[in-house]
């Protein structure tokens, strides 16, 4: 779905944010992970065509980035900012959420069907006619989730969307990132929280400096323990517990660890 060859970038000259990337996205859910400013949003900003690259392409269903309008991509790939305050400008609830299906020329009837289906989705649709800012941050970040939703693209790009939300909250991005990979969308996302990309995520790809340090099912990728030091990367609670009990395999859920632990004898 996406080729991404030879990729680099540098917002000045002094610094390469990104240098060399190869990487190709099926349709399988992928976590971006790698400590701060390693290159993750960059990645997703040229990605989305709000950053031109200096050297390398990127091709979304065969067509180059570089050759598509604005327009064009947002009808692609849809991009959840991190801070729901770079993404709300309008009065109300709804019209916040039909504002990018109206955008990319969607119908009226059908943008508002679009938008009240997303607002379902993340349970907001009891606040049509509220004024987005009077939403606490947990629901303005579950709003810009709707309003990318709305937009019915193929890529959906979260940037930190666990972050601002409590127990609640993640599980319903939990049901949300699951009802997408049920559309089979590709489901990509940047996070810092290690417990979630093993629950929710079936690839993960780890950066580090600006580089692709790891890439593969989650699972061996968290059993990478040397290189994820490199990345100043820790897997995730239970997986470290696991491992410094003595189990043989890499156990990423609470679930898994039930089960192992039936079948577990402890080193002697
Ligand atoms: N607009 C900008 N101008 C100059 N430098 C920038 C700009 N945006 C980001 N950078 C720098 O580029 C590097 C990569 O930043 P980026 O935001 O892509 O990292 P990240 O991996 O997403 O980090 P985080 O996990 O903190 O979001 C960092 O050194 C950052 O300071």
């Amino acid at each position: 779905m996406i080729k991404i060859a030879n990729l680099s970038f540098s917002y000045n000259k002094e610094t390469r944010v990104l240098s060399g990337i190869n990487l190709e996205f099926d349709r399988r859910s992928t976590a971006i992970i790698g400590q701060n400013g390693a290159g993750k949003t960059t990645l997703v900003k040229l990605m989305k065509g709000l950053l031109k690259a200096d050297e390398g392409k990127i091709l979304i269903h065969e067509h180059d980035v570089s050759g598509k309008t604005a327009a064009q991509l947002a009808r692609t790939i849809g991009l959840v900012f991190q801070n729901p305050n770079d993404q709300i400008f309008k009065r109300t609830v709804l019209d916040e959420v039909m504002f990018g299906p109206l955008n990319i020329k969607m119908d009226k009837q059908t943008a508002k069907e679009k938008a009240i289906e997303a607002l379902k989705m993340v349970e907001l649709d009891d606040k049509l006619e509220m004024n987005p800012h009077d939403l606490s941050l947990s629901e303005k970040k579950l709003l810009c989730i709707a309003s990318v939703v709305a937009m019915d693209t193929d890529i959906i790009i979260f940037d930190e969307p666990t972050i601002a939300q409590d127990h609640g909250g993640k599980e319903k991005i939990r049901q949300i990132i699951q009802a997408l990979k049920d559309k089979n969308k590709l489901v990509m996302t940047i996070i810092h929280d290690m417990d979630f990309v093993a629950e929710n995520f079936e690839r993960t790809i780890v950066f580090n400096d600006g580089q692709v340090l790891l890439d593969g099912e989650t699972r061996d990728v968290f059993s990478q323990k040397e290189l994820l030091k490199t990345a100043c990367v820790e897997a995730p609670g239970i997986t470290k517990l696991a491992e410094r009990l003595g189990f043989k395999d890499t156990v990423l859920t609470v679930d898994e660890f039930i089960n192992m632990k039936k079948t577990y004898s402890p080193p002697q």
